[in-house]
């Protein structure tokens, strides 16, 4: 990849360490939810052929979701509550495409400066020698894995073929996820639940729920002071590499600009589900669990009000005074 293209940004930050699949550390930081770059893992070793040609000749006639944006980043949001929200705008399109239709969009890019993202759910669609590769994945690891952590189950593989230079920005996912790099390079910048205070996400009940509000890029200081505070972790994924995103763990991730052609990384994500409460909680909680509590009074109060945006106000009246 091309280091010298690599964004900068406003904070020091630390390094995700790099482990060996055969290191017993590894498995120590997935046990206390520590992101881990794991080598070795053979995880998508089949998919390594996985290059448009072969993606072209073999992901079948289906249809797939590719997601367009006119700047660099690919914001989330979800489409039905979009269209509630009357002063929302969405930030990207989706479009439901075949892949030769993909493979025209990922050439206009060129001379547009519109960016393209291919997301499609790795499922029975796909061709038989994709289905192939997919049962030669290294399930035999990744499902010891699932069991000593007391993971539930595997809820979707995505696959992921985006434009050099596009940027997922900051959000948390409510799953384990095990991300498998397959071509290209990609910047991962993490950051702990702990640090939610300094990541302002938008409110529960709005399209882009679990997405920060700051753009890393433009820091809004004045309405986001405390995202000075914050303390990212980040590394950089290569072919092979297999990235642990711990449920909860705010994470951005870019494609790096590489001197080779095609301008397009893939990759391909194991979500699973978080393992089951404990029958006992213990305090203090941890900051995953203070999250899931914010959340569902987000949720309830939004419920409670008939109105999201009363929740404010009703919260303001309970701390102001009282709770401060
Ligand atoms: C940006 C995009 C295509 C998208 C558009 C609209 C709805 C959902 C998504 C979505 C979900 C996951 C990813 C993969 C990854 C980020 C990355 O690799 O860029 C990530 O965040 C994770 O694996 O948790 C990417 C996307
Ligand atoms: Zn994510």
């Amino acid at each position: 990849f091309d280091s010298n293209s690599i964004n900068k940004y406003p904070f020091p930050s630390e390094q995700i360490p790099r482990l060996s699949v055969a290191d017993p550390e590894t498995y120590r930081l997935i046990k206390e939810s520590k992101p881990v770059i794991i080598t070795d893992t053979n995880l998508v070793g089949s998919a390594a052929k996985w290059d448009l040609n072969y993606l072209h000749e073999n992901l079948g006639k289906g249809l797939f979701y590719v997601y367009t944006s006119n700047t660099n980043k690919f914001k989330y949001y979800n489409s039905n509550r979009a269209e509630q929200c009357k002063s929302f705008v969405n930030p990207t399109e989706r479009h439901h495409v075949t892949f030769p239709q993909f493979l025209q969009m990922l050439k206009r890019c060129s001379c547009t400066d519109e960016k393209v993202y291919l997301q499609q759910i790795l499922n029975d669609t796909v061709g038989t020698n994709i289905v192939d590769d997919f049962l030669q994945f290294n399930w035999d690891w990744v499902n010891k894995c699932k069991a000593a952590f007391g993971w539930g189950q595997l809820s979707s593989n995505l696959l992921l073929i985006g434009l050099e230079g596009n940027i997922t920005p900051v959000h948390y996912d409510e799953q384990e996820n095990f991300f498998a790099q397959i071509s290209g390079y990609k910047r991962c910048i993490l950051f702990s639940p702990d640090q939610f205070d300094c990541l302002y996400p938008h409110p529960v009940a709005h399209p882009c729920d679990r997405q920060s509000q700051v753009d890393l890029s433009n820091p809004d200081y004045k309405r986001f002071p405390k995202f000075r505070n914050v303390r990212p972790t980040e590394a950089i994924v290569g072919p092979g590499d297999v990235l642990y995103i711990p449920m909860y763990w705010w994470h951005q991730i870019e494609s790096l600009l590489s001197r080779g052609l095609p301008p397009v990384t893939v990759s391909v994500n194991f979500w699973y589900k978080g393992s089951a409460l404990p029958d006992k909680i213990e305090y203090p909680l941890t900051p995953q669990q203070r999250v899931s509590v914010m959340r569902n009074v987000e949720k309830m109060l939004a419920a409670a009000l008939d109105d999201p945006d009363k929740v404010g106000g009703l919260l303001r009246s309970i701390v102001e005074g009282r709770y401060t």
